[in-house]
């Protein structure tokens, strides 16, 4: 799996996707979210990767254990390189769904990566403690999601930059730590609330970044996922 930033998709439909990437002349690490994947299902991942790009495919799954785990082995089969379920679906969840990946992956073949959403970069700690009823900072729970994501014997979480360091220090380097809520210092925070610049996401310790709007609205969109590519590698 690339290490370079995962590109966000959140397009319509294919055309307005493979549009944004007809002027990058290299491949790509790219996400595949429900806004794409609902209009165009599994050939939208099946030709991402014949055009040579590693693919997230973000469906933040949660629902009962053996749902999650037999829709795992369906998705297994469509060549993403990562996928993912909500932390918040327990443990018994994240099992089933690593077990579902692991029994429709072809013999011989790895299977993909599979990582847990803690607390979504959307939410901010007075949120969540008023909604969720979690009367914890927001780091201790993302931490404890982490701590159960592990437990589940998953490859690692999402999560905002803000926790990346506490998640490495508990859970080990090899636990993956991809942080969404990427934006430029001058960048708009839209709807995201824990946010951070790539070079801070590189300095606390996230392993990979997630950026979309900031470079699919961009005027000039290589050059901004140029810049981008630029502060991630350089603080490496
Ligand atoms: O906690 C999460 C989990 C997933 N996302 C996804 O990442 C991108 C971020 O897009 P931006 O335009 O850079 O804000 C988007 O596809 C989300 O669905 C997230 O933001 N936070």
């Amino acid at each position: 799996m690339k290490n370079s930033p995962i590109i966000a998709l959140d397009f319509a439909n294919a055309s307005d996707a493979y549009q944004f990437l007809t002027p990058f002349d290299q491949s790509l690490f790219v996400k595949v979210g429900m806004e794409l994947y609902l209009q165009e299902g599994p050939s939208i991942v099946n030709r991402l990767k014949e055009m040579g790009h590693d693919v997230f495919l973000d469906l933040k799954l949660h629902d009962i254990p053996n749902t999650v785990g037999q829709a795992m082995k369906g998705l297994a089969r469509l060549g993403a390189d990562l996928v993912n379920v909500h932390a918040a679906g327990g443990a018994a969840m994240m099992i089933a769904a690593r077990e579902g990946l692991e029994a429709g992956t072809a013999a011989g073949n790895n299977r993909p990566s599979i990582i847990a959403v803690t607390q979504l970069t959307s939410t901010s700690e007075s949120q969540m403690q008023q909604e969720q009823l979690i009367q914890r900072t927001i780091d201790e729970s993302v931490v404890h999601y982490a701590e159960l994501t592990k437990t589940a014997a998953l490859d690692g979480v999402v999560c905002s930059v803000l926790e990346a360091r506490k998640i490495k220090d508990a859970c080990g380097h090899e636990f993956l730590r991809v942080t969404p809520g990427i934006r430029l210092a001058e960048g708009e925070a839209h709807d995201q609330v824990r946010v951070a610049t790539p070079t801070n996401a590189r300095i606390l310790g996230s392993s990979h970044i997630v950026v979309g709007r900031a470079i699919t609205k961009a005027k000039n969109p290589v050059q901004v996922y140029e810049t981008i590519l630029k502060m991630w590698e350089e603080n490496a």
